[in-house]
């Protein structure tokens, strides 16, 4: 490269050359790739851009990051560097709903515009980390995000990557979106959905204690974007219990909620009443911890849960886990639930 030092070593990676540039000869040089600070505790990140032109005053900040010697590139036309490469992936695989970022020292993140739940298509995150010398991390699929949260990263992972890797990675995207109509990270938004939600626990009813579930059900639902319509109460009795979800049924609520009495005890009549209801039950019993005695179905077409005690306490149970998926539109099958239980020891 014109204006080099002649003492420089190079390195060849795939058609390209790297060349060793002395940090003391490399002022009036472009840099190569973002330079990265880590001092614990207190910073992680860009010291110097990408395409930064070195001046003398650079010199002592590069050996405090332990730069001796820089890189500088010949780039081959077959070749992509590591910012050029995450952003082609990350522009591959990112769909509706969602934004990319800066490249950023060799990575690029999709992040999500709304509150919805993540689209990630696990079969398509494998293939592309299979192929070597790119990297892609994504969050789980079905994950609530709110607006601004990351769904993925592209990354390089040496400097200079071979375009026929970026390609591979652009032609794997472009077959699912034609497969599937939807880009392989992207979000669905919820609907604004009006439960009915009925508490039962004679405690309750009587006045013994004061109500718990019905607060901690709103907040989720209300965080979701969502809303209790109405609540209401009954006593440990299975007769009530069935004309009270008849009852919602009538009002046309998108979904039904029923707390407490979803365990073992002789006063836990809430999953009969659902199922005498009318309830296609879908699972009673869910393979998540906390969350195991809940149930879910549908009655009419409308989703209706049992909602065990632990949903009144626990920040995160099966009912978080299912609750988006109804939000986002989906029609939860066995299936679903079985596949809850890989990975859903949380707390219990
Ligand atoms: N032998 C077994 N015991 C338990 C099992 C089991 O499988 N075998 N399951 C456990 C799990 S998991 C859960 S979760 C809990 C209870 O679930 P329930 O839905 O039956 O809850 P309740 O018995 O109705 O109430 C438990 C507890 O919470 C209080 N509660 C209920 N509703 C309200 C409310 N609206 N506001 C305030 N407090 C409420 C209630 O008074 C009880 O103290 O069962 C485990 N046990
Ligand atoms: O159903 Mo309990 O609901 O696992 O803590």
């Amino acid at each position: 490269m014109p204006g080099l030092p002649s003492d420089h070593r190079s390195t060849v990676i795939g058609s390209s050359l790297l060349k060793e540039v002395m940090v003391e000869d490399a002022v009036g040089m472009v840099l190569a790739h973002d330079l990265t600070q880590i001092v614990p505790g207190e910073f992680k990140g860009r010291l110097f851009r990408k395409g930064h032109v070195v001046v003398s005053e650079d010199i002592p900040k590069l050996k405090d990051i332990g730069k001796e010697n820089l890189y500088v590139i010949e780039l081959a036309p077959t070749d992509l560097h590591e910012d050029d490469a995450a952003l082609r992936m990350a522009a591959a695989l990112g769909g509706v709903n969602t934004t990319i970022g800066e490249p950023h020292e060799g990575k690029v993140s999709i992040k999500s515009d709304i509150l919805g739940i993540a689209g990630i298509a696990r079969e398509v995150v494998d293939e592309i980390n299979r192929l070597g010398e790119i990297a892609l991390a994504s969050v789980t699929n079905h994950r609530v995000v709110f607006p601004g949260d990351g769904l993925a990263a592209t990354r390089a992972i040496p400097l200079i990557v071979p375009e026929h890797k970026v390609q591979a990675v652009e032609s794997i995207a472009g077959d699912y979106r034609k497969r599937h109509g939807i880009a392989p990270i992207s979000v669905r938004p919820f609907r604004l959905m009006k439960a009915g939600l009925l508490t039962t626990g004679s405690e309750v009813f009587s006045g013994r204690i004061a109500d718990k579930f019905g607060p901690a059900v709103k907040a989720k639902l209300e965080a979701l974007g969502s809303e209790v319509a109405e609540q209401r109460f009954a006593p440990d009795d299975r007769h009530i219990i069935v004309n009270e979800i008849h009852y919602f049924l009538n009002q046309g609520y998108d979904m039904i909620l029923v707390t407490g009495g979803m365990s073992v005890d002789p006063d836990d009549r809430t999953p009969g009443a659902i199922a005498d209801a009318g309830t296609d039950i879908v699972s009673y019993g869910t393979p998540m911890l906390p969350g195991s005695m809940l149930l879910f179905g549908y009655i009419r077409g409308v989703p209706i849960f049992g909602l065990p005690g632990c949903v009144m306490h626990d920040p995160y149970t099966s009912f978080d886990v299912l609750l988006p998926r109804i939000l986002a539109g989906d029609t939860v099958v066995k299936e679903d639930i079985v596949g809850m239980g890989y990975g859903g020891l949380h707390r219990c």
